[in-house]
């Protein structure tokens, strides 16, 4: 029997969703506070469910003075995230920051999330850290596996940037019920062909919503990709930004476009454990 929850179980439910694309500061964590808070003044959040903010979004990649801009315990980039979720009552995937959970040694990508009423519901570390951008060298991969969260009733997860290359964490998600899956990125411009590529391909293999949200520009000496993307679970662009310039890319969550799908192309039906090495 298949471990899948059937489609019947799947939540006929509906979230609007805004994912922001904008330029983050290298190094200045009370710059890109202001510049979240700016964020959301622009973005017209009547009617949205659920923002979304990129990775690393209060120092960008500084890593050589990353333990000065690290936050303590998520804070205060929580107690920020919290006062926006209740003043414009949204659900908040509030990107990735720099953070310092016990030893001041070890500074985890932690990425979290709140709810309307400003609650932490979900926090996880990026456990893939990436050789390109010499993360292994000043940051700790996080211990935890990936769960899943709900959001208004939604099942949904979570995972960051260089994630986005290892389909097993996807499939994790998708077996645990993940119905939306959120993608929280600093994503070079050297690599953009890979971002679009995979983003799809994740939200096709699993048949589930992907929402990407990246920065864009030069930032220290690396240039991102934009390109913030909502793919629905046909793989369909719902909407995606440019590679350059602020957006606020915007889009419907239907479960019933999940359960759809997943009945028309029955691939969670068609598995067959028994036949892989290694799941
Ligand atoms: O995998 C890549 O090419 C980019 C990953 C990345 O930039 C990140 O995880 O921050």
């Amino acid at each position: 029997m298949s471990i899948f929850q059937t489609n019947k179980d799947i939540e006929v439910l509906m979230m609007n969703i805004k994912a922001l694309q904008y330029q983050v500061a290298f190094g200045d964590v009370e710059e890109n506070i202001t510049r979240v808070r700016e964020q959301f003044e622009r973005a017209e959040l009547k009617g949205t469910d659920v923002v979304v903010l990129p990775e690393m979004w209060t120092s960008g990649y500084d890593l050589e003075n990353i333990q000065k801009h690290a936050c303590q315990d998520l804070e205060p980039a929580k107690s920020v995230v919290s006062e926006l979720a209740q003043k414009y009552d949204v659900n908040i995937v509030a990107g990735s920051v720099a953070n310092i959970k016990d030893d001041p040694d070890e500074v985890y990508n932690t990425a979290f999330v709140v709810d309307r009423s400003g609650a932490l519901v979900y926090e996880y570390s990026k456990m893939h850290l990436v050789p390109m951008l010499n993360e292994p060298e000043y940051l700790t991969g996080g211990k935890d596996k990936v769960e899943t969260f709900t959001l208004d009733g939604n099942t949904c997860g979570l995972v960051i940037c260089y994630d986005l290359r290892f389909p097993e964490l996807f499939r994790d998600l998708a077996l645990k019920g993940a119905t939306s899956i959120f993608t929280v990125a600093e994503w070079p411009m050297a690599r953009k062909a890979h971002w679009e590529v995979l983003i799809k391909a994740r939200a096709i293999e699993n048949q589930c919503y992907l929402i990407a949200s990246n920065t864009y520009g030069e930032i220290g000496d690396q240039e991102f990709a934009g390109r913030s993307m909502i793919i629905d679970p046909f793989g369909k662009v719902v909407d995606e930004a440019a590679d350059h310039g602020d957006a606020a890319v915007t889009g419907q969550l239907d479960g019933n476009e999940v359960a759809r799908i997943r009945k028309e192309v029955p691939i969670f039906d068609s598995r067959k454990r028994e036949m892989y090495h290694f799941l």
